[in-house]
């Protein structure tokens, strides 16, 4: 019997978050699963249509951190995330590949679980926990333990109108540019205001998203990739957006809004502005990842 994942993209650091907040959003890919004599991959660039593509490499190591053995399957993808543009499209491989293991092997996990195993591929559970848990969440992990999930409720009055270059800024690289090491004052600076963007996001106080979400880890560094970004903030800003952060690690822009209709005429002057981008509103995805059988 096959088994059909549907996983939500999502904004990794919300800006302010580097590493620990992410929020699902309302688009969706589904991942369709099921026993077969080969490997068979379908609905995906060629150039992943192999051993390596990343759900059936996730696929094969929830498998083994279960101490099961791989069996030859069907993925069959559909998935409208863009490709390295920071909307999660790699986690929501990640994410589909443990929940398939997972019913194709008859497996009840409990989402902690599934982030944990997660977190443990991607390296850092900002992306993966909303992928599994929706909504917005913040989490850590303690010295070499299980991460830890703070879910948070979106305030519905919210909408984030998203904005994807048509130029890729692959996470890795993204990286690179991010300094290891900052001051005490930085540090004091972000603390503060992770706790009043989440605060912010989930009372959907306009005032207190716009103050907070000012982020010194990352953008400053990472804004020079997206040569887009200043004209989009400007536009954004003079559109009547609460605040606009870089989507994980770009190159996509999301612009919190307080008003459907802002939310849609924003759209609308950004797509006049930049023909060539994909801009859509979408809102907070508050279920997460689901499975049909
Ligand atoms: N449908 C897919 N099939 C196989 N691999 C995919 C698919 N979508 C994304 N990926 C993998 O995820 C990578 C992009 O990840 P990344 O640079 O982290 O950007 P993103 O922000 O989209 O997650 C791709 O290079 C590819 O390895
Ligand atoms: N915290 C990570 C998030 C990367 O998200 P992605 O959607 O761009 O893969 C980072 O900022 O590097």
């Amino acid at each position: 019997m096959s088994v059909t994942i549907t996983v939500p993209a999502t904004s990794a650091n919300v800006g302010i978050g580097y590493d620990c907040l992410g929020m699902a959003v309302s688009l969706y890919a589904t991942f369709t699963f099921d026993h077969a004599d080969e490997l068979t991959i379908t609905g995906c660039p060629e150039e992943f249509a192999n051993e390596q593509n990343l759900v059936y490499r996730s696929f094969e190591l929830a498998l083994e951190h279960w101490g099961e053995k791989p069996f030859p399957i069907s993925i069959d993808i559909d998935s409208p995330i863009p490709l390295a543009r920071g909307l999660g499209s790699s986690s929501a491989c990640t994410v589909a590949g443990i929940m398939g293991a997972a019913s194709l092997t008859g497996r009840i996990i409990r989402r902690e679980e599934a982030v944990a195993i997660a977190t443990e591929m991607e390296g850092h559970p900002d992306n993966v926990a909303p992928a599994i848990m929706g909504s917005l969440v913040c989490s850590f992990s303690p010295e070499g333990g299980l991460p830890h999930c703070i879910r948070y409720d979106v305030h519905k009055k919210l909408h984030f109108v998203t904005i994807v270059p048509p130029y890729e800024v692959h996470t890795s690289d993204a990286r690179k540019v991010v300094p290891t090491e900052v001051p005490l004052s930085t540090a004091i600076w972000q603390m503060g205001r992770i706790s009043g963007l989440t605060r912010g996001l989930e009372t959907g106080d306009a005032k207190l998203i716009s103050a907070a979400c000012e982020d010194r880890l990352q953008e400053p560094y990472r804004r020079k990739l997206i040569p887009d970004y200043d004209d989009v903030f400007e536009t954004c800003k003079r559109g009547g957006a609460v605040a606009m952060w870089i989507s994980g690690s770009g190159s996509t822009l999301m612009a919190c809004v307080d008003d459907g209709l802002v939310a849609e005429s924003l759209r609308a002057r950004i797509k006049q502005l930049h023909p060539t981008f994909d801009v859509m509103v979408l809102d907070c995805d508050t279920r997460g990842v689901r499975i049909e059988m």
